[in-house]
């Protein structure tokens, strides 16, 4: 499991995360929701140690971070181009070669899963492609957690819906897996648990199954009940919960 306990960030003055604290249990698809801004990609780039928290600990199956942790880590950044001057066979072989956790049996089943191309060039291909070339890349490591920032924006309904079906296979099965987005009828069907977030803190955390069943509510009835305090809170001009 991944822990993110009472997370603060600030750049410079500027607050972003104040006090966050959600997890991501193995064998389950959790979404990190919140709208532009909240500050989703910063919590990946702490959890990924790419980036410094101002204070609190993230934990990673118990353990503050360690280099060895990457290799239970993937992280899928958002539609932006890796690696963009190679062909997608030497952005496999790059990745064969720099971890240790790249498994090339599964890499070839999703080339043939999203019709791929090895000799293509990555810079020519369309938004949708790239998208499943940083799926293809990420997904190839035998490792316990995903972390995916927003895997669904920008790409047309079609290639979304194979890209769902992704989430679907064994190929995310045993994992602890994070999608980031704002976009919630993109992954309503797909995902486990919802952590909902705004303003640098986590205003609720559920199961989704367990509304379902045992509120008979679906995740948007639970936004729209979380955050419409918010929407009227703007709308009379009244101070935020921050103050602000
Ligand atoms: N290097 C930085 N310096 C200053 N402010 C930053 C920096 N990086 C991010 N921010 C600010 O931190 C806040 C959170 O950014 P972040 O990218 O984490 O949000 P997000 O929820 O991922 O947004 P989006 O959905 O638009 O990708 C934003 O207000 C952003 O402007």
């Amino acid at each position: 499991m991944i822990e993110v306990k009472d997370v603060y960030k600030k750049y410079g003055k500027k607050k972003v995360l104040n006090g966050i604290n959600f997890t991501i249990p193995k064998g389950k698809i959790s979404s990190l929701i919140g709208i532009n801004g909240a500050g989703k990609t910063t919590i990946l780039n702490h959890i990924m140690n790419l980036l410094p928290v101002t204070s609190g600990e993230i934990l990673i199956d118990g353990e503050k971070f360690s280099p060895k942790d990457y290799e239970k880590l993937s992280f899928i950044p958002d539609a932006a181009i890796m690696l963009p001057e190679m062909k997608i066979r030497e952005a496999m072989d790059f990745m064969q070669e720099f971890y240790d956790t790249w498994n090339e049996e599964r890499a070839q089943e999703i080339l043939t899963f999203f019709r791929l191309n090895e000799k293509d060039k990555i810079n020519t291909l369309s938004k949708g492609n790239v998208a499943k070339v940083n799926l293809l890349l990420g997904l190839s490591l035998d490792v316990d957690y995903v972390l995916m920032d927003e895997p669904f924006s920008g790409i047309d309904i079609f290639t979304r819906e194979q890209i769902a079906e992704v989430f679907t296979s064994y190929l995310v099965e045993d994992k602890g897996v994070l999608i980031t987005t704002h976009e919630i009828h993109e992954i309503e069907f797909l995902v486990d648990r919802v952590i909902l977030m705004d303003e640098g803190i986590v205003l609720r955390e559920f199961n989704v199954e367990e509304v379902r069943e045992n509120e008979g509510r679906s995740i948007v009835d639970i936004m729209r009940e979380v955050y419409m305090p918010y929407a009227d809170e703007l709308n009379h001009h009244q101070p935020n919960r921050l103050g602000k």
